[in-house]
Parts: C-alpha cells; sequence; structure tokens
C-alpha cells in the first residue's frame, strides 16, 4: 500500500496535497514562498496539528531563504537576518491559534537559526532541521500505534472523530494511526468515523484514509454517536488532539467534548492519541487554550454552495476542550498516560 504522505518539499518548492478537494480530486499545490504556507495553513489546505507544525517549518526555510540577503543577492549579518526571520515567524504562527504545534515547531526553527553561526549555511541548516521534524513525526506516530494499539478492542467497535490519520500528520496518523496498528495486528472491529461538520474531516478525510488502508468503516453524521453509544454499539472512543494542557484537558475539533460526556454517560472508555509536541505543559488546564472561530460561513456554506438561508447568522468554534476528567488515557509516542495527567504528563515529556 502506498503510504499517504501529504507534505512534500522538492527542490524548493513545498508541495501540499489539498485537503480541501478531497476526496473528489488529489490536486497538489505547489508554494515557493511563506506566505503561501500560511494561506495553506488557514485555509486548512493543509491541516491537522502535526501537518500544521511540519508546514510552518518548512514555511520558516522559505522564509529564511527570503529575508536572508539583500535585493542585490548579498548576505546580510546575523542580527538583521534574525530581525526579518521572527517577523515573517510571528506571521507563519498566527496562521491558527490551537494547534500548539504550529508554535511549537517555529520556536524550534527559530532556535536552530540563532544557533547556526554561517548564514550562508542557514537555509541548508533549516532545511535540516525541518526535514527531521518530518521524519521524526511519522516515527512518532508509528511509536504511538505500537503503544495504543492494545487499548483498541478486538472484537468490539471503535468511534473516532475528525481526521487524525496520515493526512492531519506527516504519515501513518495519531488516533487513526492507533487504529491502523491494532488493525495490522490481526485485530477485527468495527469502526464508525463521524462526518464532523463543517469542514468535513470525517466525511471527507477519514472515510478515505480508511479506504485506502483497506478499513472497513461506517461513517455516521456527528449526532448519531449518541444512539450508538447508548445502545452499547461501541467499546470505545479514540480522538486526536490539538493542545493537551500541563493537566490533561484537551483541546480537539469541535464535538470532541460531547463526544467524551457521552462516553462517561454510557461508561465507554475514551481516549486521545497525541504526541507530545501537542502537549504544552505551560498552560496549567484548558481554560487557557485558545478555541479558533473560524467563518460561520463555513457553516452556512459547502463549498460554496448554500446550506442555509442567505443573512443567518452562524458560530462556528472549530475546537472545544474536553476535561481531563472525561479522559481515561492519552497515548503519546513515549507511553500510554492515565490519570493523575500531570505527573503522567511530565514524564512523557522526559520530566523529572
Ligand atoms: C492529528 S491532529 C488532528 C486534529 O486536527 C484537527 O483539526 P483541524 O482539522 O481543524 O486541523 C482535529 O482537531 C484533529 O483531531
Amino acid at each position: 500500500m502506498n503510504e499517504i504522505r501529504p507534505i512534500h518539499w522538492d527542490d524548493g518548492i513545498l508541495k501540499l496535497l489539498d485537503q480541501t478537494r478531497l476526496p473528489v480530486e488529489q490536486v497538489v499545490v505547489e508554494l515557493d514562498d511563506y506566505r503561501g504556507a500560511v494561506t495553506a495553513i488557514r485555509d486548512m489546505q493543509v491541516r491537522g496539528a502535526p501537518a500544521i507544525g511540519v508546514t510552518a517549518a518548512y514555511a520558516v526555510v522559505m522564509a529564511a531563504k527570503e529575508v536572508a540577503t539583500d535585493d542585490k543577492g548579498t548576505f546580510l549579518d546575523k542580527g538583521n537576518f534574525l530581525v526579518g526571520l521572527q517577523e515573517a515567524a510571528q506571521a507563519i504562527s498566527a496562521a491558527r491559534p490551537t494547534a500548539v504545534n504550529l508554535q511549537w515547531a517555529v520556536r524550534r526553527m527559530l532556535e536552530v537559526a540563532e544557533s547556526e553561526p554561517d548564514l550562508s549555511n542557514m537555509v541548508n541548516r533549516l532545511l535540516g532541521e525541518a526535514k527531521l521534524i518530518q521524519e521524526e513525526d511519522e516515527e512518532i506516530n508509528r511509536r504511538m500505534g505500537d503503544f495504543g494499539k492494545s487499548l483498541m478492542p478486538d472484537g468490539g467497535s471503535v468511534l473516532t472523530h475528525c481526521n487524525t490519520g496520515a493526512l492531519a500528520t506527516s504519515a501513518f496518523g495519531t488516533a487513526l494511526g492507533v487504529i491502523r496498528a491494532g488493525w495490522e495486528t490481526g485485530m477485527r472491529f468495527k469502526v464508525f468515523n463521524t462526518e464532523t461538520r463543517p469542514f468535513l474531516q470525517g466525511a471527507r478525510l477519514t472515510a478515505w484514509e480508511f479506504q485506502q488502508l483497506g478499513i472497513p468503516a461506517t461513517l455516521i453524521v456527528d449526532s448519531a454517536a449518541g444512539i450508538l453509544m447508548r445502545q452499547g454499539d461501541v467499546s470505545c472512543v479514540i480522538t486526536g488532539a490539538d493542545r493537551v494542557a500541563a493537566n490533561g484537558d484537551t483541546a480537539n475539533k469541535i464535538g470532541t467534548y460531547s463526544l467524551a460526556v457521552l462516553a462517561k454517560e454510557n461508561g465507554i472508555p475514551f481516549y486521545v492519541a497525541a504526541p507530545t509536541s501537542t502537549v504544552d505543559l505551560s498552560i496549567p488546564s484548558g481554560d487557557e487554550i485558545q478555541i479558533e472561530e473560524r467563518a460561520g460561513s463555513e457553516v452556512t456554506h459547502f463549498q460554496g454552495a448554500p446550506t442555509a438561508p442567505v443573512g443567518v447568522e452562524a458560530f462556528n468554534p472549530a475546537f472545544d476542550v474536553t476535561p481531563h476528567r472525561y479522559i481515561s488515557a492519552i497515548v503519546t509516542e513515549n507511553g500510554v498516560v492515565r490519570a493523575p495527567f500531570v505527573e503522567g504528563l511530565k514524564l512523557a515529556l522526559g520530566g523529572p
């Protein structure tokens, strides 16, 4: 099976599989300017916390190439270079506010830029770091699959939300990667995936990824999750994350909180799969996570066609926060963390 990899760097050009066109068309957008990458992230041509982080890393490379020299091609001094790079990095970091991977990747790239003494080697050094972030992400996802697969319900059923597959990462995925890892060890379980309005990551992306993987999955409207859980048709729920606070509170696609409450009400384990790059120990709880509010037109229209009367007002938060008390375990690349999350997450991130 050809692995799905939505992000490619090809000799100075960043190539992104345009996720607004899937599953009908596989269109690759080619970018040579960091501003294009910011737009692609903001417009969700590339989306998913880890994928956004990898894209941001390559955007910093493109920015460095632009600001390293003056209009005559002469290299600037390091100080002026860093001022210009910081300015571009701010625009990149601001593309979307909730997924911490974006700010994490930009910060990591800036640290490398600050440590590189030779400006003539800067772009190469930063490109190496961006490629390393991309390669590490796939390895991390496979490790999460290995740790998380034992949570999958052999003979039972799993429900997942939004898209957390290869399209949301460098490859393999996070929560969908855990499902894949369980399946590929020979487990057999029923899979339900929600359509995930309004952007339909589940209907358009996850359903497509499961087809590519040969894993049968049943698509449901978001509001059908409750009846499935109540009638005993769901053994566990697993989702991704965009930012995990120090206490385990987790921001994820809108609707995740509702699924977690329904799971708790029905005595169903609720798992989150998230790389440590999605954990933000700088914030004590989910109360500090900024929730992105997207245009109401994403609710009242789909791909330009109206799905509501002209002029209707729409509220469109892209994420919500699930308090840690509703979360049974958080799967990371360093192991499965269970409550109390504060200590476990510190350990997962290599802390004391
Ligand atoms: C593997 S993280 C995927 C994460 O990102 C999604 O949000 P979006 O599609 O808006 O980028 C969703 O929250 C997923 O759980």
